[in-house]
């Protein structure tokens, strides 16, 4: 399939590789100095454009693409607060198409399947607290994670005395940190580390008096996260509207 990439960054440069390496066509590349490529034919060409930009640029990337009739496929984070009701009304009545995932791993796919599970076995066992750490590289824009922010709503919606995620701490690459390690309770905290180059570590813990029960997944690289992309593209030529995960992986 023809692909155009919006977004030549650690994740763009990854997908181009995993694009090409399925017998997939890199149409068309927009980065931050060459906007007007999105006029270009060969944008308008793309059966698919796979975002990952900045949580500041997803959604005018969105508009940009659905105007030249382009599916869109974007794992960007940090943008959902302000633009989810728009962007469910454009994939709604407007009959846009948009695959978003805050993952695209597999691994996370999985990992979340147990999230949930797991979640609702606790609704059962009110002696244990939850809360959750994340921990990226020192460039991340947003924090929490846009990975941490989905999994803890998962929590939310499986136990019933747990309302809302709020921002825990915040780690600095030089070790110094802001926020609380306060939370009311029937708050979930999230705890958000910043650290060399590491690609994205998510921690949900259960603790009570007697033990504490971690579950974690750690990508060893971004390559997960491309294949996941990729394959969404794929799925994403063949479907319409507002999709993500679950839609492609039923388990
Ligand atoms: N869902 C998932 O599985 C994953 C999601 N992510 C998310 O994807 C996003 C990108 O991550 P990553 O690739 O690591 O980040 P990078 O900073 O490495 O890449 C982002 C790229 O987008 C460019 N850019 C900025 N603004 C625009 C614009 N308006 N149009 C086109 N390109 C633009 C940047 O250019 P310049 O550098 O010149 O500003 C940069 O080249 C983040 O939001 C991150 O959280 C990351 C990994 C996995
Ligand atoms: O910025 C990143 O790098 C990542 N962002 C996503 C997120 O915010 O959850 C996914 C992954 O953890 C890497």
């Amino acid at each position: 399939m023809k692909i155009a990439l919006i977004g030549y960054g650690k994740m763009g440069k990854m997908i181009e590789q995993t694009a090409i390496s399925r017998g997939h066509e890199i149409v068309c590349i927009i980065d931050i100095d060459n906007q007007e490529d999105f006029n270009s034919p060969e944008f308008a060409s793309a059966d698919v454009a796979i975002e990952f930009t900045t949580p500041h640029t997803a959604y005018g990337n969105f508009i940009k693409a659905f105007s030249h009739n382009v599916k869109v496929v974007s794992g960007s984070t940090g943008w959902m607060e302000e633009h989810k009701a728009d962007v469910e009304r454009m994939c709604g009545k407007e009959g846009k198409t948009l695959f978003w995932a805050s993952n695209f791993s597999i691994g996370v796919a999985i990992f979340s399947a147990v999230n949930r599970y797991l979640a609702k076995i606790m609704n059962g066992f009110p002696q244990y607290g939850v809360k959750m750490e994340e921990v990226h590289h020192i460039h991340k824009l947003d924090a929490p994670s846009g990975t941490a922010i989905t999994l803890a709503e998962d929590i939310i919606n499986n136990i019933e005395r747990k309302e809302k995620w709020v921002k825990g701490t915040l780690t600095a690459p030089d070790g110094t940190m802001s926020g609380s390690e306060n939370c009311n309770a029937n708050e979930m905290r999230i705890d958000s580390i910043r650290r060399d180059e590491v690609p994205g570590i998510h921690s949900v813990s259960y603790d009570s008096e007697a033990d504490c029960i971690t579950i974690t997944h750690d990508a060893h690289s971004r390559k997960g996260f491309a294949l996941g992309a990729v394959l969404a593209a794929e799925y994403t030529q063949n479907h319409e509207g507002l999709l993500t995960i679950s839609d492609m992986f039923k388990f």
